[in-house]
């Protein structure tokens, strides 16, 4: 790929979902490329590797507006992880203040950088699209999958253990012809008897486990409140063992409004991209 190198990069990690963010103010990748260049140097081993790109561009008229690459090259609406990952990233570029709003596909992002503990609190778009009643058989058992938007699609899934195959049982649900054309994340949720959530999410576009999905936390304490199984705001534990913080107000499902995701934002290293991360 014929680009202006050595590229800067920055390596983040959202609770362990992880990211490559660039600058993006003054074009690098041409619109065109942008799929592939997200594809070869999400690939791990062979290059940075990462579950998502994160390319920063000027706004018009807010902080500054993102395009959103999974690792398989694919757009996607929103990414809660790599939200926080932005702000914090904008925050440290002096791009923006602590307080931000930034554009998006699925709308605007209200951002805070909390204090020195690289903590920060994003505030969601209102979830959408709220779904019960969906049965599914899994493994001989039909299980109730909940549906519901926050930002990008998710579906639901309560179990008992979180010893379940996330990456078999995700693959089916991820292409299940209910969730067709768009295809959805798919996120196990196991309700602790102190109601804490532990959340384990298959994501679209990665096809693969992440260790955490913000949006997928989200949807899961969502649906769990509106299920009655705990009340916000709503400590989730994800897949790679780190926390995330739920909160919002109303009764969950869709009508939960004021919706935010607090959690770390790590950068974990800056570098350069040489030509051969592309090869
Ligand atoms: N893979 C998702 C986007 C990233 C969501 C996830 N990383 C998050 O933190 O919300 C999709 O294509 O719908």
């Amino acid at each position: 790929m014929n680009l202006d190198f050595p590229i800067a990069i920055t390596k983040m990690s959202g609770a362990g979902n992880d990211f490559i963010v660039i600058d993006h103010r003054r074009p690098l990748v041409p619109e065109p490329l942008q799929p592939q260049f997200a594809q070869l140097v999400c690939r791990r081993r062979f290059s940075v590797g990462a579950d998502g790109l994160i390319l920063i561009e000027d706004d018009e008229e807010l902080d500054f507006r993102w395009r959103f690459y999974n690792s398989d090259g694919s757009v996607a609406e929103m990414c809660g992880n790599g939200a926080r990952c932005a702000a914090r990233f904008a925050f440290r570029q002096g791009i923006a203040g602590r307080s931000q709003r930034f554009r998006t596909v699925a709308g605007v992002i209200e951002a805070e950088v909390i204090g020195e503990q690289e903590h920060v609190s994003v505030r969601m778009t209102e979830p959408f699209g709220y779904r019960d009643g969906i049965f599914i058989n899994l493994d001989g058992t039909s299980y109730e999958v909940f549906f519901i938007n926050t930002g990008v699609p998710h579906a639901v899934v309560f179990v008992a253990s979180d010893q379940i195959p996330v990456r078999e049982w995700g693959r089916r649900l991820r292409f299940h012809e209910q969730f067709a054309p768009a295809g959805t994340n798919v996120d196990f949720v196991r309700v602790d008897g102190d109601g804490a959530l532990l959340v384990r999410t298959y994501e679209r576009g990665v096809e693969d486990e992440t260790m955490a999905c913000g949006t997928g936390v989200v949807a899961a304490a969502l649906v769990a409140v509106r299920q009655g199984l705990c009340e916000s705001p709503v400590d989730v534990t994800t897949g790679g063992g780190e926390q995330l913080l739920v909160q919002f107000t109303g009764e969950g499902g869709e009508q939960g409004t004021d919706v935010y995701l607090q959690g770390a934002a790590r950068i974990v290293y800056e570098g350069a991209l040489s030509p051969e991360a592309l090869l």
